[in-house]
């Protein structure tokens, strides 16, 4: 297997050189060049099999044989062991058709610990097999950071360089972050949105001079391997309800559109997903360009959930790819015309052939509350607003007698005063967090300025050339 970028201008790659590469040296997302295919019968076979062997099972695929099976399933086992829930990512019922997929059993409360516990352990193999050292740039709305400065604290081959919107994100969050005390991490406070941070660290990717300096790597949704980890928990939680012999829709509260393009790889696998529904905030860029066509940028509003607030969604570029029948030509003109004009419309067999696959809606901080209100008053469930999000999108797309599964991607009490503010429950955080808001912080406050970023880096990192 080899990895192809969406514009078509950076050569090729085997798995590792992409784990490293993060962006494309062309500025695409890298992407494998056929989608492993698994017969329903194979996948039939996948039922009951514990969550790290399922991984092991749909990811060796991707290796194209370049990580030896023993070491790669030490890994994925490792990678597991971090989980405080048996089951890893559990489906639980909260009404007669609707699911809540618990992403957020890992370390940091987050999904996005799923992927990163995996990604860190991956790449720190490829960099002690090649004798290397690596500097990280990764941009966070709030949960990639947290779930990044834990997967690599200490890692003695990696420097990690995180950006988060100065004074945006939950205080549980920030503390995730700043209160590290491994001296391989950095948390950087931007005078800036999430968008400025993607920005930066996209810049910095593009900067080849810099880049190659400090041998960038990237840890963000644009890394391939973090979509790749996030595909198993669509097989996990079909697989438990009945697939391949009964299909199942998935709601994905949707930022970067990593989440749900791991849906979309999932299916391309062979796994019968009827619908795939982005859930939006207020940031709607999502919804908007699935109603017209049209993909244009809108100013950032802050929300009740963070993590969300992103209006360049970087994977939708992925997506783009496929819709176009791997045309890079047109990802090129439509990314040209993004940085040009701040928009792009999308051709009619590729915005059809999106259509097809995916729904979308928003939910206002206001429908996210009162659907935190309603689920607990209904089943007990407390949300938080980001699987809510997702929740009230899910109840207006839910369809006839298929099994609707909205991914729960955070933990409510990653967002006390929001949930609090919602239902009246302040919900604590789990025992092996309870110090957290008391120990002390550290973070650098930097304009939203690439010279200024790269400079910074550059004196602390130990991977400069
Ligand atoms: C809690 C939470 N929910 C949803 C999302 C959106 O996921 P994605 O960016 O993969 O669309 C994020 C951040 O990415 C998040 O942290
Ligand atoms: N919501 C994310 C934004 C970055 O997304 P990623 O999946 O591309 O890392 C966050 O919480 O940081």
């Amino acid at each position: 297997m080899r990895y192809v970028s969406t514009r078509g201008e950076a050569p090729a790659l085997g798995f590792s050189d992409t784990v490293l590469a993060g962006l494309a040296r062309d500025g695409g997302l890298y992407i494998p060049d056929r989608w492993p295919e698994f017969s329903q019968a194979e996948i039939r076979a996948m039922r009951g099999l514990a969550y790290p062997d399922l991984a092991i099972r749909l990811l060796t695929p991707f290796l194209g044989g370049e990580i030896p099976d023993a070491v790669f399933a030490k890994i994925v086992r490792e990678a597991y062991a971090t989980f405080r829930h048996e089951a890893i990512c559990p489906l639980v019922q909260t009404d007669s058709n609707a699911f809540v997929l618990e992403l957020f059993h890992g370390p940091t409360l987050a999904f996005k610990d799923v992927a990163m516990q995996l990604l860190a352990r991956l790449m720190d193999h490829v960099l002690a097999e090649r004798g290397q050292r690596a500097t990280i740039g990764a941009a966070t709305s709030g949960d990639t950071g947290g779930a990044a400065i834990d997967a690599f604290a200490g890692r003695d081959r990696t420097d990690m360089f995180v950006l988060f919107p100065h004074g945006r994100v939950s205080p549980v969050q920030q503390r995730q972050m700043t209160t590290s005390t491994a001296s391989n991490v950095h948390a950087l406070a931007i005078e800036g949105n999430f968008d400025d941070c993607q920005n930066l660290v996209k810049d910095m990717f593009n900067d080849h001079g810099f880049r190659d300096r400090v041998s960038l790597s990237a840890v963000n949704s644009i890394n391939w391997a973090r979509i790749m980890a996030q595909i198993v928990y669509y097989f996990s939680s079909a697989l438990s309800l009945g697939a391949p012999d009964r299909p199942v829709s998935f709601t994905v509260p949707t930022g970067n559109f990593g989440d749900i393009f791991a849906g979309y790889a999932a299916k391309r696998m062979g796994l019968p997903i009827e619908r795939l529904v982005i859930a939006t905030n207020d940031n709607d860029i999502l919804v908007r360009t699935l109603e017209t066509g049209e993909y244009r940028m809108g100013g950032v509003v802050a929300t009740t959930s963070p993590s969300m607030d992103i209006q360049v969604s970087s994977n939708f570029e992925r997506l783009l790819f496929e819709a176009s029948g791997r045309d890079p030509v047109s990802v090129r003109r439509y990314m040209g015309s993004l940085k040009q004009s701040g928009a792009f419309t999308i051709g009619e067999a590729a915005l059809a052939s999106i259509r097809a696959e995916f729904d979308a809606g928003r939910a206002s901080m206001g429908e996210a509350a009162a659907t935190i209100r309603a689920t607990l008053a209904g089943s007990g469930y407390l949300l938080d607003p980001h699987t809510a999000t997702g929740m009230h999108v899910a109840n207006l797309h839910a369809a006839g007698d298929v099994p609707m599964i909205v991914l729960g991607t955070a933990h409510p009490a990653k967002f006390p005063s929001a949930v609090k503010e919602a239902c009246g429950v302040t919900p604590a955080l789990p025992e092996w967090l309870s110090g957290l808001m008391e120990r002390e912080e550290m973070y650098t406050v930097l304009p939203s300025d690439l010279k200024s970023v790269e400079d910074h880096i550059g004196r602390l990192t130990r991977a400069a050339r």
